[in-house]
């Protein structure tokens, strides 16, 4: 069935979206932008891992000549040079054994802006750099079990038939990294068509299509978790945590990492951000504040994802970006959109507003999302982030199956508007659209109701496992390698990674290596041993006599060993498990319990 998209202020093309692979571009992206005059771009970043390992990747960076953007033709070549921008860029911040630099030159710095505006999105690497527009079809033969004959469309976002088209690393578990993301996100053109169905179901009331659809959102969130978990199988949790996960930090809550004021984009001025695609416009990104305001020392270490943007001293301008993270992929957005899913400010950042000034009455109720992932949408492609708004805005499932069910007693509704919004919602317009025509019948059968609800609920508790799958591996891939329960490759180890995964092997593995849980131990200041030597900011290990060579543990921005009571960052800078397990918990609440 082709889905009516009428609902919408604009057709689906016109988001760059389709019900064929979601929010990833219909077609595979670029590989590279096909005027000459790009190619200093292309080159350069055809060999970043060749020049990260030679050092001499910033050097060529400054060789640059600084290109205009006039010569893009479509947004094709727009996405492609966001992409090779952001690549470019964050080789440039978090150069291999490097200090983090605070400036972008001009050469790329003015070029990566005038391609975010154009697309809408924030100048540093995102899930649409590393995920939605950096992949390729293979076309291998793929052997297929006659109980798994799949159709064309299905093959060819097969994760197995899926390359990356660039990496920092240039490792087999970077490419698996983003490619995992981009075979879940090719589930998006089955969440996007399930979500038009849903919306033309409920405008004719049609309560068997809700049910289908409902059905159908339980199922692909089923196969995106089957997806998710395969991350497990091509990623090692140690290469992600000490050798790709560092290039992907963006410059927002980074002070302990070395960037205090966010990183300097010169040659650029901040300049208001025009409402085009939706855009937030709200505190969180556009609030100018000097760089003397940051936080103090003793709050270095506490993440907040409230912190402005953008500052300024002495007429230079830091700008403050969260760095790349699959929270701000828009299909599991629009999961919790469709599913009337409502996020809320944590108590950490209730307080920062309440410190701000801001009316505490207010910010509980309006709008709710919580702010981190809120924030999220200014780091998706324009188009992608008015999709969202304008869905949220058009179709209102949950009040229509409250609405639906008006012989059960709901016991758990999250607060009073949900049943002042049931009463409210027959009298209501709904900014206009189509939706506020849906007049409750209360024609449903007991048995039907109670139906509803039950798959309804079903589709909830599937996010929650997704969200349950994925903080395991948050906690697999960043938490216990940040507290040193996973050693990094050692030099000279065949089998690393055996030996990694079983943290009974690490005091064998000390002897041999010269006592790693001593300098883990010296990381965190406990111990005199082995001491450390810091060389352009990287730790290095050394005999007792300061002697360095070469670690097998060294930090480099957000690789880093933390102390068990530490907050984990994530990429975007949030108190990684603390968010996750918070977002977790309300898509679980989101139930409905009669
Ligand atoms: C090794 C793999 C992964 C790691 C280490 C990881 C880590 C994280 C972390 C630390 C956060 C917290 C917020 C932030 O820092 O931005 C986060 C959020 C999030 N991640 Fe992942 N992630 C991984 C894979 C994925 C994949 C494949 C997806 C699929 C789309 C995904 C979807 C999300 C979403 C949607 C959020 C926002 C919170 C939510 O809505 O539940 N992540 N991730």
């Amino acid at each position: 069935m082709v889905s009516n998209w009428d609902f919408m202020p604009a057709p689906l093309s016109e988001y760059d979206i389709s019900t064929h692979n979601g929010f990833l571009s219909p077609e595979p992206p670029l590989k590279r932008i096909s005027d000459p005059y790009y190619k200093p771009w292309e080159d350069l970043v055809s060999k970043i891992v060749q020049y990260q390992l030679s050092g001499g990747f910033r050097e060529m960076i400054h060789d640059l000549p600084t290109l205009s953007t006039d010569k893009l033709v479509g947004i094709k070549e727009y996405q492609r040079a966001y992409v090779v921008l952001g690549f470019l860029s964050h080789g440039y911040v978090w150069s291999l054994h490097k200090e983090p630099k605070e400036e972008l030159p001009k050469c790329i710095s003015i070029p990566f802006c005038e391609v975010s505006e154009y697309l809408g999105i924030n100048p540093v690497s995102t899930n649409a750099s590393v995920v939605l527009w950096n992949w390729e079809v293979l076309n291998s033969p793929k052997v297929v079990s006659d109980s798994e004959v799949k159709n064309v469309d299905e093959q060819e976002l097969d994760l197995d038939n899926l390359a990356t088209l660039l990496t920092f690393t240039g490792s087999p578990d970077e490419s698996w990294f983003y490619l995992v993301s981009v075979a879940i996100e090719s589930k998006g053109g089955k969440i996007v068509k399930t979500a038009g169905d849903i919306a033309n179901a409920i405008l004719s009331d049609d309560l068997s299509g809700v049910v289908s659809g409902l059905e159908d959102v339980t199922k692909t969130i089923q196969l995106m978790t089957k997806l998710l978990v395969r991350m497990n199988e091509k990623c090692d949790p140690y290469i992600f945590y000490w050798k790709i996960r560092p290039y992907l930090a963006g410059w927002e809550n980074m002070e302990s990492v070395g960037l205090h004021n966010g990183v300097h984009y010169d040659g650029t001025k901040y300049i208001e951000t025009k409402d085009a695609f939706g855009s937030l416009q709200d505190a969180t990104t556009s609030k100018f504040v000097p760089v003397f305001s940051s936080k103090s020392e003793g709050d270095k270490n506490k993440p907040s994802s409230r912190r402005s943007s953008i500052s300024g001293y002495d007429g230079t301008y830091y700008r403050k970006y969260a760095g790349g993270s699959a929270a701000q992929s828009s299909i599991i957005q629009l999961i919790d959109i469709i599913l009337g899913i409502r996020h809320y400010p944590s108590e950490d950042e209730i307080a920062e507003d309440l410190e701000a000034g801001l009316d505490k009455s207010k910010l509980e109720k309006t709008p709710p999302g919580n702010p981190y992932l809120m924030k999220m949408r200014n780091y998706m492609p324009g188009l992608h982030r008015k999709f969202l708004q304008d869905y949220a805005n058009a179709v209102k499932l949950r009040q229509y199956i409250l609405r639906s069910t008006p012989d059960i007693v709901k016991r758990n509704l999250l607060d009073e508007s949900e049943f002042s919004e049931i009463i409210n919602i027959v009298d209501t317009p709904s900014n206009g659209s189509q939706a506020s025509a849906i007049k409750s019948k209360g024609k449903f059968s007991l048995a039907q109701q109670t139906e509803l609800i039950k798959i309804y609920n079903r589709s909830i508790s599937s996010l929650k496992t997704f969200r349950d799958a994925h903080i395991s591996i948050v906690t697999r891939y960043v938490a216990e390698p940040a507290r040193g329960n996973k050693m990094p490759p050692q030099k000279g180890d065949n089998n690393t990674k055996e030996k990694a995964s079983n943290s009974t092997n690490t005091s064998l593995q000390d002897k041999v290596n010269g006592g790693i849980s001593n300098i883990i131990n010296y990381v965190k200041g406990k111990s005199t041993e082995n001491k450390p030597q810091a060389e352009n900011g990287i730790k290095i290990n050394g005999d007792a006599n300061g002697q360095g060579k070469i670690s097998n543990v060294y930090e480099h921005g957000l690789a880093k060993i933390i102390d068990e009571d530490a907050v984990v960052l994530g990429t975007g800078g949030t108190d990684a498990i603390e968010f996750l397990k918070n977002i977790r918990d309300e898509t679980f609440n989101s139930r409905i319990d009669s």
